[in-house]
Order: C-alpha cells, then structure tokens, then sequence
C-alpha cells in the first residue's frame, strides 16, 4: 500500500527518473523486472514491486486498483519536512530506538532524517543497484553507505558502517521495514518459536516465544534471532533473511497509531526489523566495517 500520489509518479515514469515527492527527492523505476522508488531523504526504499517470475504477471501488467500494490506500507499522510517519512524502510542509523550515546538523541539515529546523495546506478537486464551515501557527516568516526539491489526475484538493502576514527564505538541500527499486509490481525511471523525476546511494553521484561507469533493486539518487542522468518498475511508469505543482525524486531501499535498514520491505513502494515539493538550491540574498532542487510523474497513462489 503507497499513497496514490506516489503510484501516479510510478505510473508517469518509463525506466528510470528522479522527481519531487511530498518535498523529498525520489528515485523511481518501472521497468521490465518490477518497479521501485527510493527516497534520498534517509535513503529509504519506499515501495518494491516485482514482475514476472515472481508475480506470475506479465511484465508490463499493473495492479488493478485496491489489488497487491508493493510489498511495503508507507502512511498515506506523511510528515512534511524536516520529518521523516512513515513507511518502506527506514534506515536507524547509528543507533536503534533510543540508544543515542548520551541518551538524547532523536529517535533511531539521524540517518532516516538527513538528505543522501546517489552515489550510483547499476541498471542490468534483469535488476537495479543502487548506491547512496549521505550529502554530510553524520557522525564523528562513523560513515554509513546503503546499497539497494531489486529484481524481480528479491529485494536486498545493505548498510554498510565503515569507522573512520581512533576509538571503539558501539553501533545499534535497524532496517526498519514496514510490511504491507491484508489485515494486521491476519499475521503470522514464523521462525521465531522459542526465542527469546524483551518486551518493550512490559519495561523490557525477558519472555520466551510459545509457538509461532500471531499478531492480534499491540506488540513492540526484540526477538534475540539472527534467524530469517516468514511473514504469513494469509494472502502472501514473505520470507525475510538477514545478516549482521541477532535482533529481529516486531512492532505493531495496534489501536495506539503514532499522529501520521490515519486508523484504517494503520491496519495494513507491520514492522518486522532487521536489527542490532541494546540485545547485540556491534563494538566497532578503528578499520573495520560491519553489514546489516536484509533480503526479501517471495516464499509461497520460491522453486
Ligand atoms: O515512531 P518511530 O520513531 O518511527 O518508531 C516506531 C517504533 O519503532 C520500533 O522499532 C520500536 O521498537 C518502537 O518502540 C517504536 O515505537
């Protein structure tokens, strides 16, 4: 689910072109293997679509109205500028929720705020790559990149943090990526049987997961799991894998939806995050690099 304005700036472009979005700069693309659009503001994916195989559809068909329109949510009703855009997938960046080292910083980073600048584009046949990194510093030791690369098999988005300084630093993050679903209280994540999780609504009380996770009311909790999971809306079942992440966030406010997401659009998303928080931390060293990626793929088309 993407706000009509943005489908009608995908349904305008023919390969590739950048445009104004709600006052954000956007990368879009309706090719052959499926469509994208990416906002240099917290280079966020805001919308993936693939074609044939993995739909079944024929490569120039689009979605009928009020059919399956992207795999991510973004909120109809965004914030205006300087804030951040509800929906896709956030980057948190340098540090998840709120981590910040003193304590004080906004919340999940200031990556997802700032403007990113396009480094490149791989456009090949059968997918797109793309490389972003942000116009300014945004942190004194630390440098981030994001590599997105869609086909129409999957979608992958890479963060690369890369220290540039003289002393250790502790790093959390998340690829915070909101799910489009039929009905929120139709999901199911499974592959989290078993784990343990910290409950964000119980003071981060330590609980094990019964059985799968169905989701039926609110939920904010932190699942210590480098596993992948899939995520079941009864109309399509997504398999979520990831590297460089032993946290995989679930996230839903149930009825408690934050001031930019109108009630009834609220019931069609679900966050399910690839993430390094409070559980994993990373202690970077002067030199060394660390990748948190996640890649998406259709599980109930899967050969
Ligand atoms: O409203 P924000 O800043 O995008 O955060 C949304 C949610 O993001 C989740 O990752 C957190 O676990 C939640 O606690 C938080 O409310």
């Amino acid at each position: 689910m993407i706000p009509d304005s943005l489908r009608q700036l995908l349904d305008a472009t023919k390969g590739q072109r950048e445009a104004e979005w709600q006052g954000r700069r956007v990368l879009l693309f309706n090719t052959a293997w499926g469509e994208l659009a990416v906002s240099l503001q917290g280079a966020q994916v805001l919308h993936y679509l693939p074609f044939a195989p993995a739909t079944g559809r024929a490569a120039d068909a689009r979605p009928a109205p009020g059919k399956e329109d992207g795999w991510l949510w973004v909120t109809p009703t965004p914030q205006a500028l300087p804030g951040t855009i509800r929906g896709g997938i956030p980057v948190c960046w340098p540090w998840f929720a709120d981590e910040s080292p003193d304590g004080r910083g906004p919340m999940h980073g200031t990556a997802r705020q700032a403007e990113w600048r396009l480094d490149g584009v791989d456009d090949e046949d059968e997918g797109v790559e793309v490389h972003l990194s942000p116009t300014a510093s945004l942190d004194e030791q630390l440098t981030p990149r994001v590599m997105i690369h869609a086909s129409a098999q999957r979608l992958h988005v890479e963060l690369i943090t890369e220290h540039r300084g003289e002393t250790p630093v502790k790093l959390t993050a998340a690829l915070h990526t909101y799910f489009a679903v039929a009905h929120v209280h139709q999901c199911r994540v499974e592959g989290l049987a078993g784990a343990r999780y910290l409950d964000k609504r119980r003071d981060f009380s330590e609980a094990h997961q019964q059985g799968e996770l169905g989701v039926r009311g609110p939920l904010d909790r932190i699942y210590e799991s480098n596993r992948p999971v899939i995520l079941d809306d009864d109309e399509r079942r997504l398999r979520i894998a990831k590297q460089g992440s032993d946290s995989t966030v679930v996230w839903h406010p149930d009825s408690q939806l934050p001031g930019d997401t109108p009630a009834e659009a609220g019931l069609h998303f679900l966050c399910v995050e690839a993430a390094c928080t409070r559980v994993d931390p990373v202690w970077l060293v002067p030199g060394a690099q660390h990748l948190l990626a996640t890649t998406l793929t259709r599980e109930d088309l899967a050969q």
